[in-house]
């Protein structure tokens, strides 16, 4: 279609000609010397068009949101409005809906927040920021803000899922893990599923998860739209796209404990993760001060590693270890650097076993610089599993009154940015491939 608009400013209009093609729609200035484009964009990165009727005039006005890219990754929330007489409007808004026929975005989300994630701006990143685009786009919401830790599920009780088209979690790491978990759970209740099995098979949740990153980690929104930006992850979950993701379950004591979305670090980094919440008064501060204060007082611990390969055999590391580490999004390297692979067909663990202090703090800041090559150590045991058990049986025990064993020393897991202290001695991790859909469109799966 092809009209003349007025492009509607601040302090007045300019006319202009308005192109919308299969794919693009195009704003052209009139009356200027050279071609003035004022507007191209992809039809596909238009959030919602609104026409509505204009104050003191017979004419119709057109709101056209769209998704603007700007460098680095970042996208910006941008209108462009629109006047003409009310046919034209209408003609504009149906042939943006013919052009993208297939336009079954998301309706209604239930939006978990945690109002103490990060700097505590989840909730004013939410409700200032968020939500109108949300409204502008057409989606309506229910908030549900957490009050206290382990508090999401709460948000599931009266909800019946195949009423909402997403869940939201704003916040960090830790609270998308919390969200996931919980949201897994409910979808497994609901099929009456024994999840405390760790081979009960999981119905995968049929309900995209968004993260608005508003935590101190915020990885795995890095990850998903390679910056770290609240407004970029919610124009992602209104375009609707979806990447397939993996979850870990961690089984304790026959017991279910969490679905990790991110990460499983047991030892090295799980205690520096312990001493960091320690000391939550430090601020950021803490990031900076325990990961060195852990590598220098590393600790080897003997313990036996079991773990299923792809080819369905089992095979074992036994001796000293100082971590047992999993990215549940693996992390491949590509192009010299590590770069997140969603959905992969297995997990991959590194075991690192004894070596010298300066090679283990350089690996680690590889790890940490996502820099080529940050797995390959010959200390390092990297091996691609579907699951593994990691069993710690010459460490000092004590029984309880009620039989249980429990160990003397305390030792942690990392899961997804939380501290879970590893009481036991064994607990067992298993792949659930492909269990939740993230909004997002990430290069490595493809795209729903
Ligand atoms: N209302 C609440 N009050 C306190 N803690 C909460 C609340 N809601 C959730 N939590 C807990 O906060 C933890 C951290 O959340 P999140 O990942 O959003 O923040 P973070 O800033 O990245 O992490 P951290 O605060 O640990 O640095 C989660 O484990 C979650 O259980």
């Amino acid at each position: 279609m092809e009209g003349s608009f007025t492009k509607v400013c601040k302090g007045g209009g300019r006319q202009c000609d308005v192109t919308v093609t299969k794919s693009t729609l195009k704003c052209v200035l009139k009356n200027s010397i050279a071609p003035n484009i004022q507007v191209e964009v992809n039809l596909s990165d238009i959030l919602a068009i609104q026409t509505g009727p204009r104050e003191n005039s017979n004419a119709s006005s057109v709101i056209i949101h769209y998704a603007g890219r700007k460098k680095d990754k970042l996208l910006t929330w941008e209108k462009l409005v629109l006047a003409a007489e009310p046919g034209l409007c209408t003609e504009l808004k149906d042939s943006f809906s013919l052009a993208c026929p297939d336009r079954d975005r998301p309706r209604h989300f239930l939006v978990i927040v945690n109002p103490h994630s990060g700097t505590k701006t989840g909730s004013r990143i939410f409700h200032k920021k968020v939500a109108p685009l949300f409204k502008a786009c057409g989606i309506t919401f229910k908030v549900y803000e957490t009050t206290r830790p382990n508090d999401a599920r709460t948000a599931f009780q009266d909800v019946d899922l195949s009423t909402v088209q997403g869940v939201i979690a704003v916040g960090g790491d830790g609270f998308y893990s919390e969200v996931a978990t919980a949201l897994v759970l409910k979808q497994q209740q609901l099929h009456q599923v024994n999840t405390d099995d760790p081979n009960c098979g999981l119905v995968p949740v049929n309900v995209p998860v968004g993260v608005i990153p508003c935590g101190s980690g915020n990885y795995l929104a890095m990850y998903l739209h390679g910056i770290i930006d609240p407004i970029t992850a919610a124009i992602k979950i209104v375009l609707g796209k979806t990447t397939a993701t993996n979850v870990a379950s961690i089984h304790i004591g026959g017991k279910l404990v969490r679905y990790a979305g991110l990460i499983s670090c047991f030892g090295l980094i799980g205690n520096m993760m312990a001493m960091c919440e320690r000391h939550r008064w430090m601020g950021n501060v803490r990031y900076k001060v325990f990961p060195l204060k852990g590598i220098l007082t590393r600790k080897l611990v003997e313990a036996e590693v079991s773990y299923l390969k792809e080819n369905g055999e089992w095979q074992v590391y036994n001796g000293p270890l100082y971590s047992v580490d999993l990215n549940v999004v693996n992390l491949a390297d590509k192009n010299n650097k590590l770069v997140p692979v969603f959905g992969d067909s297995a997990l991959t663990i590194h075991i690192a076993s004894v070596c010298p202090l300066g090679e283990h703090i350089k690996q680690l800041s590889k790890v940490a610089d996502w820099t080529t090559g940050a797995y390959d150590f010959n200390f390092l045991t990297n091996e691609r599993v579907l699951r593994y058990k990691v069993s710690l049986t010459s460490l000092p025990t004590l029984r309880l009154e009620t039989g249980e064993e429990r160990l003397v020393d305390k030792l942690y897991m990392n899961l997804d940015g939380e501290a879970l202290l590893i009481d036991r001695t064994s607990f067992d991790v298993s792949l659930q491939a492909g269990l939740i859909e993230l909004f997002g469109d990430h290069p490595s799966s493809s795209a729903h």
